[in-house]
């Protein structure tokens, strides 16, 4: 039944590239909600750019059932569902032409007369800041103003969702927050569906409304930011990385990663009495802001990355290179 909640819904999905042998992708299942922003995570090599070239209708599942608006979509109809999306890839292609000819590109495509395509796109480029340099050779610019423009020619042609892959690799801080600040109006609006790719899971989780964490092709139980490799020891239910053993949920069988969130591991200067199974004592080796809290990393054995608000912060009295104890409950681990 058609949930007008959700854009994409994709079961059992997956996707080959062509001469290769294993799948790039394989998702059980995943919504994208509508109307809100959806970031991918994930190292790389994970099947972000995959997954974004499927929502783009650039390609079609090689398996599975991938739901456009509640619409089977196949190989056939690809054309016209690409026409409703604006794919920003990670390197973009400019012409040899200015840069308000490659802001206009799409409209011209699609037979807008010259004269409302230079009034879209010069109502674009002025809310990206590129009317200076409307004139400008669009194959002279830096690589941030060369993804500005191809941010320009999605937007302009008003899609019904906007993709982008890596947005923050080109833009330096300043554009980055102008872009954040776009999300940010679109995202309050309601109007349009964001689906971007990051590496940066701290800063990409500021502006999402869901967090998809992509792992090896596979939509991982839990955000990588502390993630470790090892092996279950199901008879002591331990996760044994060569560093520590973490106490895990007795149900766990298998899994060679394990993960924690962020916000689920409590730092004290002593070891807490409490019914958490770990506790690791380590010294903290960074400090520093992140979307109004503070990320927290500490070396105990393995590097755990926490978050906590300034008060706790200040409530804990810590500094750099103090010793502290990171605790979580074994139900706070993830095993995958
Ligand atoms: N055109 C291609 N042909 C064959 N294999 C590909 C192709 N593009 C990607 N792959 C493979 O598919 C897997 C997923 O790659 P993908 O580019 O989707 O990952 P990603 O998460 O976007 O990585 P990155 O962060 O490095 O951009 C990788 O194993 C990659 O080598």
């Amino acid at each position: 039944m058609l949930n007008p909640s959700v854009a994409y819904a994709l079961t059992d999905v997956g996707f080959t590239y062509p001469g290769t042998a294993g799948e790039a992708l394989s998702i059980n299942r995943l919504d994208i909600p509508a109307n809100r922003v959806t970031v991918l995570v994930g190292p790389n090599g994970s099947g972000k750019s995959t997954l974004l070239g499927l929502l783009a209708f650039l390609h079609a599942p090689t398996g599975g059932e991938l739901l456009y608006q509640g619409a089977p979509v196949n190989g056939k109809r690809l054309r016209d569902y690409r026409r409703r999306v604006g794919l920003v890839p990670q390197n973009p292609y400019l012409l040899h032409d200015t840069v308000a000819a490659n802001v206009e590109l799409g409209l011209k495509l699609r037979g807008t007369p010259a004269a409302k395509r230079r009034v879209l796109a010069q109502s674009v480029m002025e809310q990206l800041g590129l009317d200076r340099l409307a004139d400008r050779p669009a194959r002279d610019l830096s690589g941030g103003e060369g993804q500005k423009v191809a941010i320009a020619r999605a937007l302009v042609l008003d899609p019904e969702v906007l993709l982008f892959d890596e947005p923050f690799t080109y833009l330096d801080k300043s554009i980055v927050a102008e872009f954040e600040q776009l999300v940010g109006v679109i995202r309050e609006n309601r109007s349009q569906t964001i689906v971007m790719s990051s590496h940066d899971q701290l800063r990409a989780s500021a502006l999402a409304d869901k967090v998809v964490t992509l792992f090896e092709g596979r939509v991982a139980p839990s955000s990588l930011i502390n993630h470790f490799q090892g092996q279950v020891d199901q008879a002591a239910q331990l996760f044994r990385t060569n560093k520590i053993n973490i106490a895990i949920p007795e149900e766990t069988s298998a899994g060679a990663h394990a993960a924690v969130e962020a916000n689920q591991i409590v730092l004290s200067r002593q070891t807490l009495d409490s019914s958490m199974r770990n506790h690791f004592i380590g010294r903290i080796t960074s400090l520093h802001e992140q979307g109004g809290l503070v990320n927290v990393t500490v070396q105990a054995g393995e590097n755990f990355q926490v978050l906590i608000t300034r008060a706790a912060l200040r409530d804990l009295d810590c500094h750099l290179g103090d010793e502290i104890t990171v605790s979580f409950k074994s139900s706070a681990v993830k095993v995958f």
